[in-house]
């Protein structure tokens, strides 16, 4: 059986010195290659060589979904995959609700990333309002629409409930059931889905317990070595 994925997604936090604190510990606790963190752009080669004797895959928080050219400001999936990189995180929700991403944009950047060789995580989830009027599979299901034809596989789909998402309410595990098996009969049964939101070493356990449940995206908890390290050892 596969390992549970455990990615952390370090968001527009740290500086180098949060780097080399946090990264060595990760290396020293040998942790195998199911385990992955997601930094800003700067610290993505500092994390490559802090990790180089560990098993801990480095990744970025976005990418262009074009491949080369005059797009000031723009980094692209095959300058990522040139350092080192190994996955990247597209269409979070914050990319959705601060930088205006739809799920094309983000469909075309999971596509760039397939190109250029990276393990692409494509973020999908509903909003509380969206939740409460009980929409939620209908705009799960149209963020999931963009992804029809790509080769399952090589890429993980992660629900995050924006409400969740920093938040400190996790969604309980039968609401995680019920969208972890619904994005999964969308897609493909074989289609790797993480849960994100509110993920911390104290409810790691529970939340990789449900049934569907093929991993976590953990942001705010991921900036703490002990704590990212303790939903680490939660995944099985
Ligand atoms: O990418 C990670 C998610 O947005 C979850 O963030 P959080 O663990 O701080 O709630």
């Amino acid at each position: 059986m596969t390992r549970q994925l455990v990615i952390g997604n370090w968001k527009m936090h740290g500086s180098i010195g949060k780097v080399r604190s946090v990264l060595p510990e990760l290396a020293r606790s040998k942790l195998g290659p199911n385990v992955a963190v997601c930094l800003p752009y700067p610290y993505v080669m500092l994390a490559k060589s802090l990790l180089k004797d560990s098993q801990v895959q480095v990744g970025a928080q976005d990418v262009s979904e074009y491949h080369v050219g005059a797009y000031t400001g723009a980094v692209s999936a095959s300058m990522l995959a040139d350092i080192g990189c190994e996955l990247v995180i597209v269409g979070h929700s914050e990319r959705r609700r601060y930088f205006s991403e739809s799920s094309e944009n983000a469909a075309r950047k999971l596509r760039a990333c397939l190109d250029a060789g990276l393990f692409p995580v494509y973020c999908v989830g509903e909003d509380a309002e969206e939740r409460a009027s009980g929409r939620h599979k209908e705009i799960i299901a149209a963020e999931l629409a963009v992804l029809r034809g790509l080769p399952i596989g090589l890429y993980a789909v992660a629900y995050e409930p924006s409400w969740a998402v920093g938040t400190g309410v996790i969604a309980t595990s039968e609401q995680i059931a019920e969208m972890h098996a619904f994005i999964k009969e969308t897609l493909e049964p074989r289609t790797r889905v993480l849960y994100g939101g509110s993920v911390k070493g104290s409810n790691a356990e529970e939340v990789l317990a449900v049934d569907g449940v093929d991993g976590v995206l953990v942001g705010g908890a991921a900036l703490s070595a002990s704590e990212f390290l303790e939903i680490c050892m939660a995944a099985r």
